[in-house]
């Protein structure tokens, strides 16, 4: 018999394309040497084109998928991404109250890449003032900061403002990720704690396949907490691992095709 491995919650959304979301976390989760657990948010259709539409999953649901395997399985480290609505949101940061998840990473979905919504308007108060405070780790994209802080970042030094405008709002630690930033020839994400910036800096290829970039970083992120590492390591970790998944991007579709954590199972 095996040991049992670390084990990690993700509470997210499904994409039925199979290329973000809780698809891209389980997916990231196995290749990384843990177990996955999943508190499903909402459901998306979905393809490489895009997000058709979504049903939400009861608030109450939410919350009970998270009670039923901490109560039962036991969490090292929980991920959320999309979440949907404040009532959601309200659920799961009581459900997190009552239950050990260990260290919590939000990854403050709003939108998918391609530009549809995956967050109500009426839920970013929710973000700042119930996610927040609770996260050991808040991994937003530029798109994600200037919907919670209002910055529109064009810099580095931008970066590092927006990251002390998130840290005011009580995550311990905050990454700010430059993907979106387009026009730097690198890709480099900031890591703040209120005290020290620390600079992760990786290429940037040109791809077009980049869809789930952002649930695989927080997912390998977690992995690494799951297994006791402090946060820069689990971030440094984290880096490396979306810089070789995004080399291993694939087509599929017409569309826009997912990285892939697969290049970590091969040889
Ligand atoms: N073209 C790229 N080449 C290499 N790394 C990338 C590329 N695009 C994004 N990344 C990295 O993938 C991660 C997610 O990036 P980002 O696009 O900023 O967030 P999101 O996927 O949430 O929109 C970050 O670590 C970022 O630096
Ligand atoms: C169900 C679901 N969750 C998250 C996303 C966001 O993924 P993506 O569109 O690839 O955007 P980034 O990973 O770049 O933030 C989604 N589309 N669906």
């Amino acid at each position: 018999m095996a040991a049992t491995p670390p084990r990690v919650l993700t509470i997210a959304g499904s994409d039925s394309g199979g290329g973000a979301g809780i698809q891209a976390d389980l997916r990231t989760l196995f290749a990384c040497g843990v177990h996955g657990m999943t508190a499903i948010t909402a459901v998306t259709v979905q393809n490489s084109l895009g997000v058709t539409g979504y049903t939400e999953i009861p608030p109450d649901v939410v919350a009970a998928q998270i009670e039923a395997v901490a109560s039962d399985i036991g969490v090292n480290a929980a991920k959320t991404g999309m979440l949907a609505s404040a009532a959601i949101i309200e659920a799961v940061a009581a459900a997190v109250d009552r239950v050990d998840v260990g260290p919590f990473v939000v990854d403050p979905v709003a939108a998918s890449m391609h530009g549809h919504q995956l967050l109500a308007d009426d839920a970013l108060d929710a973000v700042r003032t119930l996610l927040f405070p609770r996260a050991t780790l808040v991994t937003p994209n530029l798109d994600e900061v200037r919907l919670i802080t209002g910055i529109e970042v064009r810099s580095r030094a931008d970066q590092r403002k927006a990251a002390e405008a998130l840290h005011a709002m009580g995550p311990r630690w905050v990454l700010v990720k430059g993907g979106h930033l387009w026009d730097d020839p690198e890709c480099l994400d900031v890591l703040y704690d209120g005290a020290e910036f620390i600079e992760l800096v990786g290429p940037r290829y040109d791809v077009k396949h980049t869809h789930g970039s952002g649930d695989t970083l927080a997912s390998a992120i977690a992995s690494q907490l799951a297994r006791g590492a402090d946060v820069p390591s689990a971030v440094r970790f984290g880096k490396d691992f979306i810089v070789r998944s995004v080399a291993a991007a694939y087509p599929l579709g017409a569309g826009v095709g997912p990285v892939s954590p697969l290049w970590r199972l091969e040889g």
